[in-house]
């Protein structure tokens, strides 16, 4: 006998941060909510992506620290044993999808473990059950790209690096983007020669060009080599190791190779041609206030097709766009979706971020000013306690003296930009900021005031 079909106000396809916000804005609503997850529960973010990377990080952090101050006060700097490392990681992440569970329960929704796909614009194929939503939203993230090239099938993605229990003595990155710029500092602190083969003439694009090469600068002394302007076209088994070559005739051994090409839409088993939802290259595409061209069926988070300039494929982004479809849904706002000032970082060692008007584009803008703060280690006695000495700062002014936009390298560039996000979002001067806020001396937010 075929099972009843199980009815919901809301249906959310994914349990990533947009669909955790979105349900988490739902909770007092009395709606029933029904929300579907094929993989581990929580999403990319807290399995394989943010949060297991900045654990990573934060070891990474400490004991290359430590090595820049050989000679300088430090006498052995610290080492990383990998598979310790890596069991404290299991220890915390592996009870992560259960608590995703009881989270998504705790706040009034239904979880079904199980890969979801339409059946037509109100019903979904769960499993080997249909369910009935008045609307669904959309939050199935984004996957690995796995490049079209001969061995594809041999090179392995950033999600199995966090599940690497032995440290392999060579690796080989296959991109210079995000993913594998802040892996590689982690696998080569731990002890991993590893080599980056990127197609363009340098990594990390959407960055400030001036201070992603002090990034690289860094990044070699550590003991990275960059490979620039090479596609890598085959990857091959030869006995016991991994032969990679470019189409411009790079030939690399190595014995593990990250595909870290790029990420792209989750939208395969979706079954979205049958209903006639709309897609680009970019993901789905969505209206002002997230809706696809289906009435009642909306999209938010990385699935998104959208501006990375206005809206970047990021964990913020994502619970920001769940955040407003709750306040949507409830009659709380009826405006289309503004996204705020977003700042963005990349957790390399020095990290690298940056927010608003673009440096590079700023200084061939007469509208604005850029002023450059270099060499901050001996202008500025808080980075020479950090010994950061390539610690960089780009600052962007407008024609009525607020700041725009800013970039920083430095081993705190993250948390630094965050001071900035404010004054921009508010449209403050630095006098206004001045005038009203006194951070702690000697922190993180002081450094900056005088900078401003
Ligand atoms: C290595 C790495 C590091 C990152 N670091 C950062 C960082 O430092 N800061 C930052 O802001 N962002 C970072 N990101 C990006 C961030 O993880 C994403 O922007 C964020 O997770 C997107 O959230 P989401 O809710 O859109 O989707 P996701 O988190 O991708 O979740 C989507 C979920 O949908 C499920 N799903 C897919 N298809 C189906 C289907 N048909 N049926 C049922 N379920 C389905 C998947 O199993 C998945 O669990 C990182 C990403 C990676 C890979
Ligand atoms: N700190 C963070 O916020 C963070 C960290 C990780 C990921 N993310 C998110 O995930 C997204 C995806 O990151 P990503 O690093 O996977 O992708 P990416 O698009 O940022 O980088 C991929 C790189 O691979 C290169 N490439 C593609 N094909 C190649 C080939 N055949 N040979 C050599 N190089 C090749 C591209 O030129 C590009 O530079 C980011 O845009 C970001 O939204 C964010």
């Amino acid at each position: 006998m075929e099972k009843m079909m199980e009815k919901f106000d809301y249906a959310v396809i994914g349990s990533g941060p947009a669909a955790f916000m979105f349900v988490n804005g739902m909770k007092d609503s009395q709606k029933r909510i029904a929300v579907i997850d094929g993989g581990k529960f929580g999403g990319i973010c807290p399995n394989a992506g943010c949060e297991p990377k900045i654990f990573l990080e934060g070891t990474v952090k400490t004991v290359l620290a430590s090595r820049q101050l050989l000679g300088k006060g430090i006498e052995t700097p610290a080492t990383i044993n990998w598979e310790d490392l890596m069991k404290r990681k299991k220890q915390i992440f592996n009870a992560y999808p259960d608590g995703s569970i009881k989270n998504f329960q705790a706040n009034g929704a239904t979880s079904i473990q199980e890969t979801a796909s339409f059946i037509d614009s109100h019903t979904l194929k769960v499993g080997d059950q249909k369910i009935w939503a008045e609307k669904i939203v959309i939050a199935t993230g984004q996957k690995p790209n796995k490049l079209p090239i001969e061995g594809s099938e041999l090179t392995i993605s950033s999600n199995e690096v966090f599940n690497l229990d032995t440290l392999p003595k060579r690796i080989t990155f296959i991109g210079g983007g995000f993913v594998s710029m802040e892996l590689a500092v982690i696998l080569n602190a731990a002890g991993a020669k590893v080599d980056i083969v990127e197609f363009a003439d340098r990594p990390l694009m959407p960055f400030n060009p001036e201070h992603v090469k002090y990034v690289v600068e860094e990044m070699e002394q550590q003991g990275i080599t960059f490979h620039f302007n090479h596609g890598i076209s085959q990857v091959e088994k030869i006995g016991t190791e991994y032969q990679v070559t470019s189409q411009q005739g790079l030939v690399l051994k190595t014995d593990l190779v990250v595909d870290a090409s790029g990420r792209v839409p989750n939208l395969d088993k979706l079954n979205l041609d049958k209903i006639g939802i709309k897609t680009d290259r970019g993901g789905i595409v969505v209206d002002g206030n997230l809706q696809t061209n289906m009435a009642g069926i909306y999209a938010a988070g990385d699935v998104v097709s959208k501006n990375p300039n206005v809206a970047p494929k990021l964990t913020s982004v994502a619970q920001f766009e769940g955040e407003y479809l709750s306040g949507y849904f409830q009659g709380i706002t009826e405006k289309v979706i503004k996204y705020p000032v977003t700042a963005t970082a990349a957790f390399t060692f020095p990290q690298i971020a940056q927010v608003g008007v673009n440096v590079d584009e700023a200084r061939e803008n007469p509208d604005y000013k850029v002023v450059d703060h270099q060499h901050m280690a001996e202008d500025d006695f808080f980075y020479t306690g950090t010994n950061d000495y390539n610690a960089q700062l780009s600052l962007v002014f407008d024609k009525t003296n607020r700041l725009v936009g800013a970039s920083e390298v430095s081993q705190s560039a993250a948390d630094d930009i965050d001071n900035f996000v404010h004054l921009i979002g508010l449209g403050l001067t630095r006098k206004d900021w001045a005038d009203k806020y006194l951070p702690v001396f000697p922190a993180l937010a002081y450094k900056l005031r005088y900078f401003a």
